[in-house]
């Protein structure tokens, strides 16, 4: 880990608020730098296929995320947490949820002292919505943005609601990413405060002038008033108003991040690194060049897209929809096809034995083009399998060919070639799919000609906490 910035915080915890799980870790600076002294991870369970009306939708609870968060602090040691002098924040990015500013939650006595619930609020629309479609997307204002607008925006599916279900919108005065909501929360923030990283997500941002397209939006009857404040990543957005889990009141809140710059923030220290994330999602990314910046308009049919990082830098980012969640879907076909054989199989007990039964297949000459989700670059081309010999139906075979399929997908939107013309000499892994997968990390060392070195499962909270050692 990077040395500690100057005298700064000495404990922080960073928190990751992503899209299967919620992640926190404690990170000590000592004179030897910063160490990785306690972490927790729990599965939010917030999705639910019944939770909102949009065809294709995709919501999480609020409550359950919020729950989540509350099982990990309980779950980490109080002595270390009333140490806790900065909280770094990030999260799943593109989302968006409402609530009433002065009835955004409520705090109550919990076991390790005050914590919070959340009160009005909404669902959160996820970043795998799929209620905008191409027809509705092209309907909108063009966006002066170098991001091209996708189905799970935050302001696409605003628009959505401001076209299909208007009185939804008039019920909340704030809105914001997950990771937005949290931080204002702990900071009783009146007005959302949002990083560049999650503003760009949502569309309708100017990287360059760090502004919301304010007028192109107006025009067209957008609620502007519902646009947080925008920030820096990196900088302080309050202090906690109480005490929160044992953690002091008065405790510096970082402005929320995304969970993937926070990924990439806690493992690459060489510009010669390529990072390789594979959660719910799954990323590539290259550092771009000092002074970088993106074109003015986006080409939608590219398959890499530039991340505002930190500092003004950029990240080239293969930003695949279709990662740790295809084998979760997998896993969860295996289940339903068991249950309609008449077996109850626990999810939980089939990653063990699919992944046992590929590492007995070596080779599987399965070719599975992954993409059940499509991509934004290419959102109709879904999945498909071919070269299926009668010798290749193993669920060894099957699991060994999807997680090859996984990785040359990625490899298919920033090709190896690309990575050795820019001097890529690394690949760094991170993720919690990739960190449990025995199988995924042996084909991501098979494609990639380059050494793999691999971080733990709980990176972006790890990220999140050590960019609070480097803030003032
Ligand atoms: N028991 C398990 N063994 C291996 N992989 C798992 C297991 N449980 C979940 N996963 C994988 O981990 C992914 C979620 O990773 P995680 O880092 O928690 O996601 P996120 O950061 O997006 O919340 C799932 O999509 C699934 O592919
Ligand atoms: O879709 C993109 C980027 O466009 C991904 O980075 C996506 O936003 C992130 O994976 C989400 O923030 C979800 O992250 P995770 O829950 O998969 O860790």
């Amino acid at each position: 880990m990077a040395a500690a910035g100057g005298p700064g915080p000495t404990c922080v915890l960073g928190i990751d608020l992503g899209t299967t799980s919620v992640k926190a870790a404690l990170v000590t600076g000592t004179e030897r730098g910063l160490a990785l002294a306690q972490c927790c991870s729990r599965e939010t369970q917030a999705h639910g296929d019944s939770l909102g009306a949009a065809p294709q939708g995709m919501e999480q609870d609020v409550q359950k995320i919020i729950r989540a968060l509350n099982e990990c602090l309980a779950a980490l040691p109080q002595q270390q947490l009333q140490q806790v002098t900065h909280i770094g924040i990030s999260g799943q990015m593109h989302g968006v949820m409402f609530w009433k500013s002065d009835k955004g939650c409520k705090w109550s006595e919990s076991g390790t002292g005050p914590a919070f619930k959340p009160d009005k609020v909404s669902h959160l629309v996820t970043w795998q919505d799929g209620r905008c479609s191409p027809t509705f997307l092209s309907s909108l204002p063009l966006p002066q943005s170098h991001v091209s607008l996708a189905t799970g925006f935050g302001c696409a599916t605003v628009y959505w609601y401001l076209k299909n279900s208007p009185d939804f919108l008039k019920a909340y005065d704030a809105a914001g990413t997950i990771q937005d909501y949290v931080v204002a929360m702990l900071c009783d923030l009146k007005k959302p405060l949002m990083s560049v990283q999650n503003a760009a997500s949502w569309g309708y941002f100017n990287c360059r002038n760090k502004s919301w397209n304010t007028d192109i939006l107006k025009k067209s009857g957008f609620p502007v008033h519902l646009l947080p404040e925008v920030g820096d990543p990196g900088s302080i957005a309050g202090r906690t108003t109480c005490a929160w889990h044992g953690i002091p009141k008065g405790a510096k809140v970082g402005i929320a991040l995304g969970d993937f710059q926070c990924s990439v923030y806690s493992c690459l220290t060489e510009r010669t690194d390529a990072v390789l994330n594979i959660s719910t999602s799954a990323q590539l990314t290259i550092s771009m060049p000092l002074g970088f910046q993106p074109p003015e308009a986006p080409d939608p049919s590219s398959a890499v897209t530039y991340f505002p990082y930190f500092r003004g830098d950029y990240l080239a980012v293969a930003a695949s929809l279709n990662g740790g969640n295809v084998l979760a879907t997998f896993v969860g076909m295996v289940a339903q096809w068991a249950q309609e054989l008449g077996f109850q199989v626990q999810e939980s007990a089939i990653y063990p034995r699919i992944i046992q039964a590929a590492l007995a297949q070596k080779h599987s000459k399965l070719s599975v083009h992954p993409t059940i989700f499509g991509e934004r670059h290419l959102p109709e081309l879904l999945a498909s399998v071919s070269s299926i010999g009668a010798s290749e139906l193993s669920l060894g075979h099957v699991t060994r060919a999807l997680c090859r399929g996984l990785v040359e997908n990625l490899c298919s939107m920033l090709p190896v070639q690309h990575l050795e013309e820019v001097g890529v000499r690394r690949i760094l892994g991170s993720g919690s799919a990739l960190a449990r997968n025995e199988v995924l990390r042996q084909e991501v060392e098979r494609i990639f000609p380059f050494p793999v070195v691999y971080g733990k499962d709980v990176d972006a909270a790890v990220g999140a906490a050590m960019v609070m050692f480097q803030s003032k």
